[in-house]
């Protein structure tokens, strides 16, 4: 009793260390790869069901073919002519029905190859613009814009394909293999010898190949990086003519990206070759065979023909599906590649209290922050027991130097970021709170530093926020940033053209369009981040006059290092050393003085 209790034991730890060291991951990371691309491609099983059986009568109709040039082939050494036609109208016809089939399996699958990608690509543009703020940060641009595009173009191409491809060559290679073996077992024996060590191999193979094509797509994601960084700086590696150093800087890139991709392809290679001896090897030993089979008489020359050509089939099939497997492991790599995107924690959303708060939104929010501690990365905090306060009706300003801060409060209070510690909400006229979050920020208008704007006309990068604005609304917003003016002498108008970012206009005047935008939108809550630093003096406090006259319970934030706006603001905070202060009236005079 107690001995069978040990060897059960004994037998389970060695089950288990079996099976660890059979899988190291490799395995298991492959299927849930694979689970995740046919949570897509679920929805088109019934196309990929009929994709998989006109596979299989084409691949069926193939050996039928072969089968019936046998008997051809026999009828005609053996002179027997009265079954010639009707073995040759089995032949044709079955060849023409397969290579039909053929053809319809090729316009199936590239058709749901498009499919896939685009459902794809939206499934995940959406799931990236809804990413949590700080997660979806860590990505670099290029890096995005190839799990995007190359990625999703990988997984795509072999998302619905594979299984019907899969289930078509193992079918294929099983019914060779009853053909082969109906007519000789040690035929089919021999067509199965390299079987064994493919599967030994086949662990070690998968995990290098996704360990190449994995640097590969690194490299690839840091070159576009390197690429759209460049084009987006156009106009500063111009003007600092660094031409040259951009120039070597590419082409070092694309010496990482030769190297890692021509590793790629030497491991590729040593498989092929690796694959090909082994296939030359089965087919050597299948022709000496069959002839020594035909040299004693056991067969006749139809049933070698069909030998051989079953036997050069088998390799084909047996390539075809040697073939889809780096494709499928290629597709895992792109797929978890994908889903680190994908599984990027969300924004929080509340919508349940989208309706009081609209309501609420009538009569302005005041922006409460209190006792906040933030950082970004641990050991280094930003913001300390923090507060702050800005009511309807109010211009807030925070000020400090460079660094302290500011935008990182500005992006609490939009709820792109979350207090570690401390409550960030807004509260009602009623004196109702609700913390801030993603769905909060609707009530919000934001112009960020830098060009904001968009290629197309200045309708178009004002109607972002109001797709059905009136051009008369787009007027009177524009008239509110001070920036009727000069869009009116523009050619066309609202609708002159600009370019990428806003080319087509100056800095100054880029800005008065964002805080346009920011206008037309009418939020309760308008935050300006540095937004008035390119205007004089006179129009930047112009511009906020008219915001607070046309708008007057508007809650307004700004963050600015110019002394302009101050005498403008009824409260202003200072962020420094990680503490936000509000200064007193005495403070604030001598700010004003000091700047
Ligand atoms: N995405 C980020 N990841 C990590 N650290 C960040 C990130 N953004 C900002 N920081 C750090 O947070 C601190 C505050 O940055 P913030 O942009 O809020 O300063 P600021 O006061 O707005 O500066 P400026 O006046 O120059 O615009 C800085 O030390 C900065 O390095």
């Amino acid at each position: 009793m107690q001995y069978s209790g040990f060897n059960k034991i004994l037998r389970s730890v060695f089950v288990q260390t079996l099976l660890n060291k059979l899988d190291d991951g490799t395995f298991s990371d492959f299927f849930e790869d694979w689970k995740w691309i046919f949570s897509y491609s679920r929805k088109y099983t019934k196309v990929i069901i009929c994709y998989t059986i006109i596979g299989i009568i084409s691949s069926t109709l193939g050996l039928v073919s072969s089968v019936a040039s046998k008997y051809m082939i026999d009828i005609i050494t053996g002179y027997q002519f009265e079954k010639l036609w009707l073995v040759a109208v089995i032949m044709v016809s079955s060849m023409v029905v397969s290579l039909l089939f053929t053809s319809l399996v090729n316009r199936y699958s590239t058709k749901l190859s498009i499919y896939v990608n685009n459902d794809m690509q939206a499934d995940i543009f959406d799931r990236i613009i809804d990413a949590d703020w700080l997660s979806i940060s860590q990505f670099e641009n290029g890096d995005i814009l190839n799990r995007f595009n190359n990625d999703v173009n990988t997984v795509a191409s072999n998302a619905v394909s594979w299984l019907p491809n899969l289930i078509i060559y193992v079918y294929s290679i099983a019914a060779t293999l009853a053909v082969i073996l109906y007519y000789d077992a040690t035929m089919a024996l021999i067509a199965l010898l390299s079987a064994p060590i493919l599967l030994l191999s086949g662990r070690y193979l998968m995990r290098k190949n996704s360990e190449y094509r994995r640097k590969v797509l690194e490299v690839n994601s840091k070159l576009m990086n390197y690429e759209v960084e460049t084009f987006y700086n156009f106009d500063t590696i111009k003007s600092f003519g660094v031409m040259e150093h951009y120039s070597k800087g590419l082409r070092g890139w694309q010496e990482r990206f030769k190297q890692t991709n021509l590793a790629y392809n030497l491991f590729t290679i040593k498989t092929n070759i690796g694959m090909s001896v082994l296939s030359a090897g089965v087919s050597f030993l299948a022709f000496g065979y069959c002839l020594f089979r035909l040299w004693t008489g056991d067969i006749l020359y139809g049933t070698m023909t069909l030998f051989l050509e079953q036997r050069s089939k088998l390799s084909n099939q047996f390539s075809n599906l040697v073939r889809i497997i780096p494709g499928m492991l290629n597709s895992a790599v792109s797929a978890r590649r994908i889903r680190e995107l994908v599984e990027l924690p969300r924004e929080v959303h509340m919508p349940e209290q989208s309706e009081r708060m609209r309501q609420a939104a009538q009569h302005g929010f005041t922006v409460q922050l209190e006792h906040v501690n933030f950082a970004y990365i641990q050991e280094h905090r930003v913001l300390t027991d923090s507060n702050f306060i800005a009511s309807p009706g109010e211009i807030v300003a925070l000020v400090g130097p460079s660094g302290e801060g500011k935008t990182t409060m500005l992006r609490m209070i939009l709820g792109l970021l979350h207090p570690n510690q401390g409550t960030a909400q807004l509260v009602t006229q009623d004196g109702e709170t609700v913390p801030i979050h993603a769905d909060t920020r609707r009530y919000f208008s934001y112009v960020p530093q830098g060009n904001t704007l968009m290629s197309g006309t200045i309708a178009d990068n004002l109607r972002v926020v109001k797709e059905d604005a009136t051009e008369e609304e787009i007027k009177q917003a524009l008239e509110t940033a001070c920036a009727w003016e000069f869009v009116q002498k523009m050619p066309d108008g609202i609708h002159s053209l600009l370019g990428t970012r806003g080319r087509g206009v100056s800095e100054g005047q880029a800005q008065r369009i964002s805080i346009a935008r920011a206008v037309l939108r009418d939020a309760p809550i308008l935050l300006l981040d540095e937004a008035t630093s390119a205007l004089d003096v006179a129009t930047e406090r112009q511009v906020l006059r008219n915001i607070m006259h046309r708008h007057p319970n508007k809650t307004c934030i700004v963050t600015t290092h110019r002394p302009s706006v101050l005498n403008l603001c009824q409260r202003i905070y200072r962020v420094i050393d990680t503490k936000v202060t509000q200064l007193d009236e005495q403070a604030s005079n001598q700010m004003v003085q000091d700047f």
